[in-house]
């Protein structure tokens, strides 16, 4: 017999669990289906945000900065130690136990909500229906009421770089050496891999990024990217622009990397290389040619502003359609999806979809860059505000960084924020929220802010765009 639901969604990533709980929660008989196993051999619900990607990732920053606050910043604060020392195989164990500990945490809530949880390998029928195989190869199939693709991302290789998960990593290999490398190479100093870098940088390997465009972070404002280039090259990180990689070679348990700089050839010898140079949508084997569902010409599913794909009642969220491959976007699109085919008109605010790298600093942002509102010839006004001058920062001797708040020139609403500094990642929550109810730069600057918090750079950033910054000299005097 046919099992029927009202909702079957393909992954249970961040995307895909959560449009199962929600629509669980809207009384739909929801089925999630999942076929990857992680390394403890469970069921790898929350998909690679949860088990190779955003949660071990930031157990190891986590980790590795704890490490280096005890070795290198703890004697400011009169603080001495022993010897400080790192066990790196105790470190991965932690970063494992956090993830069954959040992995068994979605099967309790996919238990509490009613979802069904299916093993195995789902693909998109004709006629709304999911074949599903199982890891023994037997195959059932599912009708659906409606379907959501949540099937996410994997990362994209590169032909001078091929990944054996030993020597040559990917994101998932680069959370697992068990020792720390002497000399790291990262290719692509992107998010990945400036989060992989710190990792191991703070354990002290030597750590060469070879990023094969000229312009650091260029999707971050161009102020913020320039501080936190100047940040990273500090703490050691040695980052080489428009260094293109052209070979590789495995001699002695090492690897040779080739590329090209500035027309000149040159050779660096590491003793792990991590390869992070994007992801890309995961959709191969996933939809049968009859099903309706289209792709776009990069490959991803093509959906309308409410992810329906071309197929009526097929949708598609998360890493696998437009827009920026982040857990947090993936989330509410599922959110968005379930509660439409619940019947209710919810959308996505697509232009305020704050985004994260979780270095030390942290850099945030949401909304218009600068660099964008000049492009899209916008008026604009900035203020910007640095931890330097914010008592509760310099008490925490960690005053690197800025907060930067722009605004329109007319009306003073809020169109970007973008911040570099400790807790950038939280404090920016505070804009995305102020941006979705439709904010004044004013409106923050009115606001009361508790003394002494690092939210208060925030606040003055918001003060300085109107030239009423109070713990700073105002460029501009405005009244
Ligand atoms: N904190 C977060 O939100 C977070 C963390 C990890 C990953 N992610 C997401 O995962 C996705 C993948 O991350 P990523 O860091 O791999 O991608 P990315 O796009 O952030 O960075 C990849 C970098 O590699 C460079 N590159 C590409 N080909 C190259 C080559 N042949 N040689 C040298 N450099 C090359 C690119 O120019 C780019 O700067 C991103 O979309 C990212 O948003 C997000």
């Amino acid at each position: 017999m046919m099992s029927k639901f009202d909702v079957v969604v393909i992954g249970s990533g961040p995307a895909g669990y959560v449009a199962a709980i929600r629509a669980a929660q809207l009384g739909l008989k929801t089925a999630c289906i999942e076929k990857a196993h992680n390394k403890s051999d469970k069921l790898a619900l929350g998909g690679t945000c949860l088990n190779w990607g955003c949660i071990p990732s930031k157990a190891l920053l986590d980790s590795s900065y704890k490490y280096h606050e005890a070795k290198d910043n703890f004697a400011v604060h009169g603080i001495g130690t022993g010897e400080i020392t790192m066990d790196v195989p105790a470190m991965i164990k932690r970063k494992d136990a956090v993830i069954d500990q959040m992995v068994g945490g979605i099967a309790g809530l996919f238990k509490a909500n009613g979802v069904t949880t299916i093993e195995g390998t789902g693909k998109v029928l004709a006629g709304k229906k999911v074949e599903v195989t199982a890891a023994d190869g037997s195959i059932s199939v599912l009708d659906a009421g409606n379907i959501i693709i949540a099937a996410g991302s994997i990362p994209v290789a590169i032909p001078p770089a091929p990944v054996d998960q030993d020597i040559i990593v990917d994101s998932t290999g680069g959370l697992e050496f068990q020792s720390v490398p002497a000399k790291l190479g990262v290719i692509g100093a992107g998010v990945i891999g400036l989060e992989l870098g710190s990792v191991w940088s703070r354990l002290g390997s030597q750590v060469v990024m070879l990023e094969a465009l000229d312009t650091f972070l260029p999707a971050v404002d161009g102020q913020i990217a320039k501080e936190a280039a100047k940040v990273f090259k500090k703490q050691g990180l040695d980052i080489k622009m428009g260094a293109r990689v052209t070979a590789t070679k495995i001699v002695k348990g090492k690897v040779e990397v080739s590329y090209t700089q500035n027309d000149e050839e040159k050779t660096e010898t590491f003793d792990k290389l991590i390869v992070c140079v994007g992801r890309k949508p995961f959709s191969s084997g996933l939809l049968a040619p009859d099903c309706g569902v289209n792709l776009d010409e990069r490959g991803f599913i093509f959906v309308d502003d409410y992810c329906e794909t071309d197929a009526a009642g097929i949708f598609a969220v998360g890493d696998l359609v437009r827009g920026p491959m982040l857990a947090h976007k993936g989330s509410e699109e599922g959110v968005m999806v379930a509660e439409r085919i619940a019947g209710h008109k919810v959308t996505v605010n697509y232009d305020c979809i704050p985004s994260v790298i979780y270095t030390h600093p942290e850099i945030a942002g949401v909304g218009k860059t600068e660099e964008q509102l000049k492009a899209d010839g916008i008026s604009y006004k900035a203020g910007t505000f640095p931890f330097a001058a914010i008592g509760r920062a310099v008490a925490a001797d960690d005053s690197v960084g800025m907060v930067k708040m722009l605004a329109d020139e007319n009306t003073d609403r809020i169109l970007g924020c973008h911040i570099i500094g400790n807790s950038a990642a939280d404090l920016v929550q505070q804009i995305v929220i102020a941006m979705e109810f439709g904010s004044s730069a004013e409106d923050i600057g009115l606001t009361v802010f508790s003394h002494p918090t690092l939210s208060e750079a925030v606040h003055e950033a918001a003060l300085a765009v109107n030239g009423q910054a109070i713990h700073m000299p105002n460029r501009k005097k405005r009244k």
